[in-house]
């Protein structure tokens, strides 16, 4: 094929540099109508308590536009689509139009239909494109174009560079790595473009092998169901779930730059709102604590603070002591209990047994009838005497004691630190078990104890007539404060309005009456909807998007299906990486108790992090975990094998710092982890991090738990028979830690390889 003439070519791209400068003048010109509308927004003042909500979520809704247009400025194009009808498409990370509006639009976000193409058409099926074309751009410069020409006649003939599509993808994956994820639009390939925009609706399981870019494409796939049902799901919000506070900070700064709000990131620990659960914990209690026997032992701890007292229980009141005989209580308890009302919700049911059969006493004690009578007492009587008795401080004090309302917090914390109450609650669990969750020193909650927490919230019930009745009181105020307003408009109608008797002339006080005045005062939430989800438990999302799904226990699993029930879910990871006990085997045991088999697979192929030659190693780890499995094919190969290097014990830590300044230094650029088994972070870590505090933050230290789902240019590997031994899902920790690096592995090493890794060549 013959290459287009110099000449052309350079014309080529005076033309693309032509357009590009067009759409930086529009993005500039939108940016500065942005920035002036903040500032008038800004310099507004006053205004009753509506007006001013109403400004703050202007300020606010301009700031996003702001960011939003700011967040766009490197790669704003990226790609062109030439179709056969001769029409001609910019794609890129957001839509622009030109001033006129009838014109067509100067740049179609990546999102929209339109630019579907850009990513699916193949010279096999080529959906009317003739050619893609890849913008290559540094700041608002071209650097080049790779084109990939789809119409196979112009191929034949010779028009257009012969260069595929595969020198954008090839240059973005190789590219060194910050500390930071970056968007793909640019480049997302077929497969993961179909799970991208595959309907909102639904559970979808995305299941693929390391580095094929679940992370990346459950992003990209919020951006889009954002841009797609905007209305819906900025209302409702969009739940993004990772393992850890490092992983959410490595993917944080992709939606922004893909111009999304609406979006809340959390952890597991997070998941129940007013408690940060961060305290370290324990593997093996983390996996009695996720297992699903939990929901019944929080039942039963719940059951036994619904106390019957084991004697009868002398209550003073007014008119002499009273008797609460135990099978009283039992009777009330079983009553309320049949309710099926959560406990704390339940406690006045049971406060007017208990008071019924109390008043029952009293009254045939003062109300008999010495003749053998009818009881002497009217019902006017019985009532006055419940009444009292109910405000009796003896009885409640009592009460309290036989079915006290409980914060969840309370519930989980007297749970744990009680060997009694344990024993009582968990019981069906074996005496080991009940031993791990014992825990002596109350201390904070743990990740584990999230699920939990949330569970009890469950049982318990929230009480919220206080809050209820304090909000009551609170509109109450507001609709005077209302009506007082709407009597000032009324009083200066006829100032304002020359014919008051003018039917076509609507005042306020035709279109609003002041409960309406008021709702709008006291509705005035200035917090976005993500914010109000976050900080609130009962919130049911738009969509959940769960990354790394396979390290959720079970316990979380119910807090996830809780805040969704629509079940509008995308949940992505990969069951061959499972580290924490109890986590996924399959995703149909994960999912079966919600959602029996209504759900879809999709499946990842392609690994455009890790190269073929780290792969290879990783293959045979793969093999231990079940020999069914193979990695992913790999996007490329590095042209560096893996390297092992044996030292003695007392010099790992001298060694994996000296490999990794060495692979620091053969990088050039880019980033290096060490990674240790959890048994020699504590001995090891701080000194590889002061052996390489030069190096800044192109050096991380991880245990593999932290390195879920994050990658670095090189993994300096220490001692991985320890990662091994370290866990019941050693091996599955292994093929996580060699898998992270898009170049370059060392092992460091003083025990003998596991079997996969001894065929590492010598270093
Ligand atoms: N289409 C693509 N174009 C460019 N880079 C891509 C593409 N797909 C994935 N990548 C890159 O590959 C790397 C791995 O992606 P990602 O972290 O999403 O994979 P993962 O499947 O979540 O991996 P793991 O299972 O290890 O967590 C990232 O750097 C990502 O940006």
């Amino acid at each position: 094929m013959d290459a287009p003439r110099p000449a052309d070519a350079a014309a080529a791209l005076a033309a693309e540099q032509a357009h590009l400068d067009r759409l930086y003048d529009r993005l500039d010109a939108l940016r500065a109508a942005a920035g002036q509308r903040l500032r008038e927004a800004l310099r507004e003042t006053g205004g009753t308590p509506a007006t001013r909500a109403e400004r703050e979520s202007r300020v606010a809704a301009h700031r996003a536009d702001e960011a939003r247009l700011a967040a766009v400025e490197e790669g704003l194009c990226f790609g062109r689509l030439d179709t056969t009808d001769g029409g001609r498409t910019y794609i890129g990370r957001i839509g622009l139009r030109a001033e006129d509006p009838e014109a067509p639009p100067l740049l179609v976000d990546w999102r929209a239909p339109a630019a579907r193409p850009f990513y699916l058409a193949t010279a096999a099926a080529p959906e009317g494109v003739r050619r893609r074309r890849h913008l290559r751009t540094s700041g608002r410069t071209l650097r080049g174009v790779d084109d990939e020409v789809l119409d196979l006649d112009e191929a034949r003939h010779g028009r257009g560079a012969d260069v595929t599509g595969e020198a954008a993808l090839l240059a973005a994956v190789a590219a060194p790595r910050s500390g930071r994820m970056r968007d793909i639009v640019a480049t997302i390939q077929a497969e993961q473009d179909r799970i991208i925009r595959a309907p909102l609706a639904g559970t979808l399981v995305v299941q693929g092998g390391p580095g094929t870019g679940k992370t990346a494409v459950a992003l990209h796939r919020a951006a889009y169901l954002l841009y797609t049902h905007r209305r819906e799901l900025t209302s409702r919000a969009v739940l993004i779930v990772g393992p850890n506070t490092t992983f959410l900070r490595y993917i944080a700064h992709v939606l922004p730059s893909l111009a999304e709000t609406g979006v809340v990131l959390q952890t597991p620990g997070d998941l129940y709102p007013g408690v940060s659960a961060r305290r370290p914990e324990r593997p093996e209690v983390a996996a009695v604590k996720g297992d699903r026997a939990m929901a019944a032992v929080l039942a039963a701890a719940v059951a036994d603070r619904q106390v019957v007292p084991a004697g009868p229980v002398e209550v003073p009141a007014e008119d002499g002591p009273l008797t609460l005989e135990p099978a009283t209580v039992a009777a009330a308890r079983e009553r309320v209990r049949r309710t099926g009302r959560p406990h704390n919700l339940a406690r006045p049911l049971f406060d007017i047994e208990v008071v019924h059969a109390l008043a029952d006493q009293v009254a045939a004690r003062i109300g008999a009838d010495p003749l053998g009578g009818d009881n002497l007492l009217t019902a006017g009587d019985l009532a006055d005497l419940r009444g009292e008795l109910r405000r009796d401080p003896g009885l409640r004090a009592e009460l309290d004691a036989l079915w006290p309302v409980l914060t969840p917090e309370e519930l989980v914390a007297d749970l744990l630190g009680d060997r009694d109450r344990l024993a009582a609650a968990a019981g069906s669990l074996p005496a080991a078990q009940r031993e791990l969750l014992y825990r002596a020193d109350g201390a904070a909650f743990t990740a584990a104890d999230a699920p939990l927490l949330d569970e009890a919230a469950e049982l318990l019930g929230v009480d919220d007539r206080a809050a209820a009745r304090a909000a009551a009181r609170a509109r109450r105020r507001a609709e005077s404060y209302a009506e007082g307003a709407l009597d000032i408009v009324r009083g200066s109608a006829s100032i304002d309005v020359e014919d008051e008797d003018d039917p076509e002339i609507l005042a306020a006080t035709d279109l609003l009456d002041a409960a309406q005045l008021a709702a709008r005062h006291v509705d005035a939430d200035a917090r976005t909807a993500a914010e109000r989800a976050a900080a609130d438990r009962e919130w049911a999302y738009g969509h959940v998007i769960v990354d790394e799904a396979q390290e959720l226990s079970e316990m979380d699993w119910r807090v996830l299906m809780r805040r969704c029930p629509s079940r509008s879910m995308t949940i992505v990871g990969d069951t061959a990486q499972t580290g924490r006990h109890g986590g996924a085997a399959s995703w149909s045991d994960v999912l079966a108790p919600y959602l029996a088999d209504r759900w879809r697979l999709a499946e990842l192929t392609v690994s455009y992090r890790t190269p073929a030659e780290i792969l290879d190693v990783a293959g045979g780890v793969l093999a231990r975990i079940d020999p069914a499995l193979s990695p992913p094919a790999a996007v490329r190969s590095a042209g560096v094998a893996p390297r092992a290097y044996r030292v003695a014990e007392e010099s790992l830590a001298q060694e994996a710092a000296r490999r990794a300044g060495a692979e620091l230094a053969a990088l050039g650029a880019g980033t290096v982890a060490v990674v240790l088994p959890d048994d020699r972070y504590a001995a090891l870590a701080p000194a590889v991090r002061q052996a390489g505090a030069a190096a800044g933050d192109r050096l991380a230290v991880w245990t593999v738990g932290r390195a879920k789902g994050l990658e670095c240019d090189a993994v300096v590997l220490v001692e991985p028979a320890a990662l091994v031994a370290g866990s019941p899902r050693g091996w599955q920790d292994l093929y996580v830690a060699l898998t992270r690096a898009t170049a370059r592995l060392s092992v460091v090493h003083a025990a003998a390889l596991p079997t996969p890794l001894a065929g590492l060549a010598a270093g």
